[in-house]
């Protein structure tokens, strides 16, 4: 049953973003509904950052609008996001996690409780004292999903999670995002990993020089490329 405070779906229309002149996004409408994971794939500079931080709301848009459903007046308290390279606090892991919590006005129980669950979740629960900047690559990246999970979004932006994460670690962080997409959390994430987004995706968003080329469902998008561009793409002929 839908949440009464929900703020999905997310719709995006005419959305453009323009820097300097130059056009980075034009034109995107689109619809981000509840459910599985929806991946943003593109060559290099096709504008997947852009958006994912234009529907974040971390950048206003030049032209269109995003909208949100519901009564919530502030949806930035029901959407997170994690970036490439987190930034962590120098504090402890549990601090970090901790932190975001302490910001959103939750009592200091609720505030343990979170963050003890969340740091389980994401296997850090024994690292909970370390100094957070102490931490590998893959643990980092694995804090910052905890401490975005923690305060339970309805939607979760990703931007590259994996980009620098090595086999291991990357398991490591799409087994996290398969169970915060199984517990109902709508994952919004780019990658330039095709064989991540086979395992990961429900539907695609396929941007290309900053024009949505495609939204469909992962089985139609990799088995019936909707576009030439697409198709080039997915044979890793399409270089920008
Ligand atoms: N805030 C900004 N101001 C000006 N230009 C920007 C800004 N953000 C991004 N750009 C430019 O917009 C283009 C698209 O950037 P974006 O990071 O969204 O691409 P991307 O598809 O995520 O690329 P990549 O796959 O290489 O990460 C790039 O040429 C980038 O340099």
């Amino acid at each position: 049953m839908r949440a009464p405070d929900a703020i999905l779906p997310l719709r995006a229309e005419g959305l453009g973003f323009t820097a300097n002149g130059v056009a980075i996004l034009q034109d995107v409408t689109l619809a981000l509904e509840a459910g599985p994971p929806t991946l943003v794939i593109g060559p290099n500079g096709a504008g997947k950052s852009v958006l994912l931080r234009l529907l974040h709301g971390l950048l206003p848009p030049s032209a269109g609008r995003v909208t949100w459903e519901g009564p919530a007046r502030h949806p930035g308290r029901h959407q997170a996001m994690v970036f490439q390279r987190p930034v962590l606090l120098r504090r402890s892991v549990l601090a970090n996690c901790r932190y975001p919590l302490a910001l959103a006005g939750l009592p200091a129980a609720e505030q343990a409780r979170r963050a003890a669950e969340a740091l389980a979740l994401v296997g850090l629960a024994a690292l909970a004292d370390r100094p957070a900047r102490r931490l590998s690559g893959g643990e980092q990246q694995r804090l910052a999903l905890a401490r975005a999970a923690a305060l339970r979004p309805e939607v979760l932006f990703l931007d590259e999670p994996c980009a620098s994460l090595d086999p291991t670690a990357t398991a490591a962080v799409e087994a996290i995002i398969a169970t915060l997409a199984g517990r109902g959390c709508k994952i919004v994430m780019t990658t330039h990993d095709l064989a991540q987004a086979r395992r990961l995706a429900g539907d695609i968003v396929f941007l290309h020089r900053g024009r949505l080329q495609a939204q469909a469902s992962a089985a139609r998008f990799f088995d019936h490329p909707p576009s030439a561009e697409a198709a080039a793409f997915l044979r890793g002929a399409l270089l920008w």
